[in-house]
């Protein structure tokens, strides 16, 4: 048995969701350019999770489910108001979503009818607890969800209380339509692995949120905002990129296990920080990401990934830091239910081996020899 460290290049199940091949991303067959272009996120996740797109009467279905389950228990925004004030946003709505278990009265039903709507509730809450988050930490109260808005809309307006522009509702949008499912990335593995021993849907967004996390996953969009801020101005830049890379230091934002030759969904991302940048006459954060852009690209070969350009693309819509990988959550989350679905219609515990590299031959000596 030998191990391929990190599963490099293991193909680790089917799935008929999204694949990436020779760079080009896809949601169904649909390749993410014509979808970013044209669709609006919950045309997508109605698309990951039942494989087609909807029709006007099922997209307006799904846009009332969702107005419908977006208001979360208030037993749950009283657990919130007792979390530390300072606090990791992720950490708070990993939380978060494991209690949301408790009060679903149908979290252990495993038909899946129940689950599909299980995903659905999950979608649509998500959003409201991230708000919700977001304003108790800073001494709020929470803002309830409005009915008949897109989430997106929804999201900007709970976080505010205010109604948002349409040019920052449609950018969340189309970066939620960017980050819906991405094959077998690290949270998505972990979401179907819990849900593979036939635990339930809450636990295994449960295990994705812990998963998307860590920076060398999702939580490398507040990576990236942590350096734009401590370069601070294009003077600096290059001096503060080169000693990261003579001290060997990751860039975050950079990289990619599948794309080599550069993610497609970056150059969206980078369209839209110029656009936001230019209405907003500053376009400073841009102009520094395309400067770190050649430089590691040139010095690496390495291309941005989708967490570089979406760093300035939330600061420029007026998003803390703090709230960027949880925004990533919002739009994951329809991908890790459609897995989680999928996972569970032909199901099978995973539980790979490991190559054993520790001592052999030991023989036990009672404690008082040791
Ligand atoms: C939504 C997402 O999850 S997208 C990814 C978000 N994560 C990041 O942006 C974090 C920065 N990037 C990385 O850490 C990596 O590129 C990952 C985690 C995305 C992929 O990791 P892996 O496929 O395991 O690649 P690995 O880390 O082995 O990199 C290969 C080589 O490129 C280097 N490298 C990879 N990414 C970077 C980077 N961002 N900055 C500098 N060097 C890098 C590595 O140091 C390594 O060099 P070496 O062979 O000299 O040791
Ligand atoms: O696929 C990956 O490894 C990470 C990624 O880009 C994503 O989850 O969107």
């Amino acid at each position: 048995m030998t191990a391929t460290k990190g599963l490099e290049g293991i193909v680790a199940t089917t799935s008929s969701i999204s694949s990436i091949v020779d760079g080009v991303l896809t949601y169904r067959g649909y390749d993410i350019d014509d979808l970013a272009s044209n669709a609006c996120f919950e045309e997508v996740a109605y698309l990951l999770w039942f494989g087609k797109l909807p029709n006007r009467i099922e997209l307006d279905n799904l846009k009332q489910k969702l107005s419908e389950y977006a208001p979360i228990p208030d037993a749950l925004i009283s657990q919130i108001k007792l979390y530390p004030k300072k606090l990791n946003t992720m950490a708070a709505l990993r939380s978060a979503i494991s209690a949301l278990a408790l009060y679903d009265e149908n979290a252990e039903d495993d038909s899946q009818e129940a689950n599909e709507i299980k995903a659905v509730k999950l979608q649509a809450q998500l959003p409201t607890i991230v708000a919700a988050i977001a304003r108790i930490r800073e001494g709020n109260e929470p803002v309830a969800p409005k009915q008949g808005v897109s989430i997106a809309e929804n999201f900007l307006y709970m976080l505010t209380g205010e109604e948002p522009s349409e040019t920052s509702v449609k950018a969340l949008d189309q970066a939620l339509v960017l980050h819906a499912d991405h094959e077998l990335n690290a949270s998505t593995f972990a979401a179907r692995v819990t849900v593979a021993t036939l635990s339930d849907i809450y636990s295994g967004v449960t295990s994705a949120i812990g998963a998307l996390k860590g920076p060398l996953h999702g939580g490398a969009n507040e990576a990236v905002m942590k350096m734009l801020s401590e370069i601070g101005s294009v003077e600096k830049l290059e001096s503060y990129i080169q000693d990261k890379l003579d001290n060997r230091q990751k860039i975050m934002g950079f990289g990619h296990r599948v794309y080599k030759n550069g993610d497609p969904r970056a150059k969206h991302l980078q369209r839209m920080s110029l656009e936001l940048g230019e209405q907003k006459g500053n376009t400073d954060l841009y102009e520094m990401s395309v400067q770190i852009e050649e430089l590691i690209t040139s010095q690496k070969g390495l291309k941005p990934n989708v967490d570089f350009y979406s760093a300035s693309v939330y600061t420029q819509l007026g998003i803390d830091r703090e709230l960027f990988t949880p925004i990533f959550a919002i739009s994951r989350v329809s991908g890790w239910t459609a897995h989680i679905l999928e996972q569970l219609s032909d199901n099978r515990i995973i539980r790979p081996r490991a190559e054993y590299t520790g001592p052999t031959n030991q023989k036990y000596i009672p404690i008082e020899r040791r």
